[in-house]
């Protein structure tokens, strides 16, 4: 028997209702929600009390007790999770979450260092940094706190922190709400089974329970998503482990692109404006941060400060021919890029380290830069 069979039964007895949906493997994306009929828009797909939530109330005191005040609901969940002070209680529901080694293969966090570090695209590795920062502040609490033998090992503490920050939910109480966003975070069963898309079914909380319900039209057998939130691949990559082949929200930064082809001074100028980096493009646009960046490259600096200020040029067409100049200099720049890119790609081909796997995720997400780069300058030169 499935172990999500058992958790469905556990569910159940708790006031937990799936309508036409259930869960099942999925290949290359471990167990996600399909319908089992025809599911109507606004159905209501699943209903759970809120009894069912794991939040800071949930967290036992003997665990929360020995934890700074200050730590944020992330780590706690996670010293929960991790210590398992009541296996009874969430026994069936522990044992449908992804493995430890299905942690350690898809999430950047985990993985050799020469390679998070050095081949993840600029946005994912920016990302990744923050929480190495974060993980650090909450695993150095857990740490101190619980000494004793056996004693709390990173790993363990690593895997759950993970598990919680791949399958939390935003939810509000009047307590909650006293607190910062990202403090309001829940763990729910069933619910947290949902895989991702680039639009999905609603999420909807009250005091009581939360539901989900159908975004459109689902014939038998389809997969049900929801939508973790309008996130390009890199935020996918670095938080949750996988890149969608296909998403609207998909963006790219060309800091690497860009920032080697500005002098200092021109760094300068930019940062006193507040417009050094952090450049972005989707598939779309190129964001104003990197025209501002481009149009410095192309004109006079009293130019450049009259756009920054938004001022136009009068009717004198200048503008028309600055914005082709800056166009010019973009589409180089990002034919540049693009060979860097393809070494990049190339250097993964023969690279050992970390897992063949992790390095194939990788080529993946920037041959998706690389398209979004391609598309770009077939649009800027015709
Ligand atoms: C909230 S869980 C969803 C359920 C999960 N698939 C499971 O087996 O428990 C989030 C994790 O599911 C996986 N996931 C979600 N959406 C995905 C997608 N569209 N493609 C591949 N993996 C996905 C990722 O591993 C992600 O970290």
């Amino acid at each position: 028997m499935e172990a999500y069979t058992e958790l469905l039964l556990w569910a159940g007895e708790h006031g937990v209702v799936l309508n036409g949906i259930e869960p099942r493997r999925i290949p290359g994306r471990g167990i996600g929600i399909v319908a089992t009929r025809a599911l109507e828009p606004g159905e209501k797909l699943l209903h759970v009390p809120s009894a069912m939530l794991r939040t800071m109330d949930t967290v036992p005191k003997r665990i929360s007790r020995k934890l700074p005040k200050k730590m944020k609901i992330h780590g706690l969940l996670a010293a929960d999770l991790a210590l398992n002070p009541h296996p009874g209680k969430y026994g069936k529901w522990n044992a449908v979450v992804p493995s430890r080694a299905d942690i350690w293969d898809s999430l950047p966090l985990t993985w050799d260092p020469r390679l998070s570090h050095e081949f993840l695209p600029r946005a994912a590795r920016d990302l990744l940094r923050k929480q190495e920062a974060k993980f650090a502040v909450d695993w150095a609490a857990a740490e101190e706190a619980f000494p004793e033998t056996p004693a709390l090992s990173r790993d363990d503490y690593l895997y759950a922190w993970l598990l919680v920050n791949s399958r939390t939910f935003y939810h509000e109480t009047a307590r909650s709400l006293k607190l910062p966003p990202d403090d309001r975070m829940v763990l729910q069963p069933v619910a947290d089974l949902f895989n991702h898309a680039d639009a999905g079914c609603a999420v909807l909380f009250s005091a009581a329970s939360f539901a989900i319900m159908a975004d459109r039209a689902y014939a038998a057998g389809d997969e049900v998503f929801i939508c973790y939130g309008n996130h390009g691949n890199d935020m996918l990559l670095a938080e949750y482990g996988f890149v969608l082949a296909s998403n609207r929200w998909d963006e790219a930064c060309l800091d690497d692109a860009v920032l080697p082809a500005l002098s200092a001074r021109q760094r300068a100028h930019l940062d006193d404006r507040g417009f050094l980096g952090n450049y972005m493009l989707d598939a779309a646009t190129v964001c104003y941060r990197t025209q501002v960046a481009l149009r410095l490259m192309c004109v006079p600096l009293r130019e450049w400060q009259r756009f920054v200020d938004g001022a136009d040029d009068g009717g004198k067409g200048d503008d028309a021919a600055a914005q082709a100049k800056a166009d010019r200099l973009l589409a180089s720049l990002l034919g540049k890029y693009r060979e860097t890119i393809e070494k990049t790609i190339d250097t993964l081909g023969s690279l050992q380290a970390g897992q063949p796997s992790q390095r194939e995720l990788l080529c993946r997400r920037w041959r998706q830069i690389q398209t979004l780069i391609d598309t770009t300058i077939t649009r800027l030169e015709s």
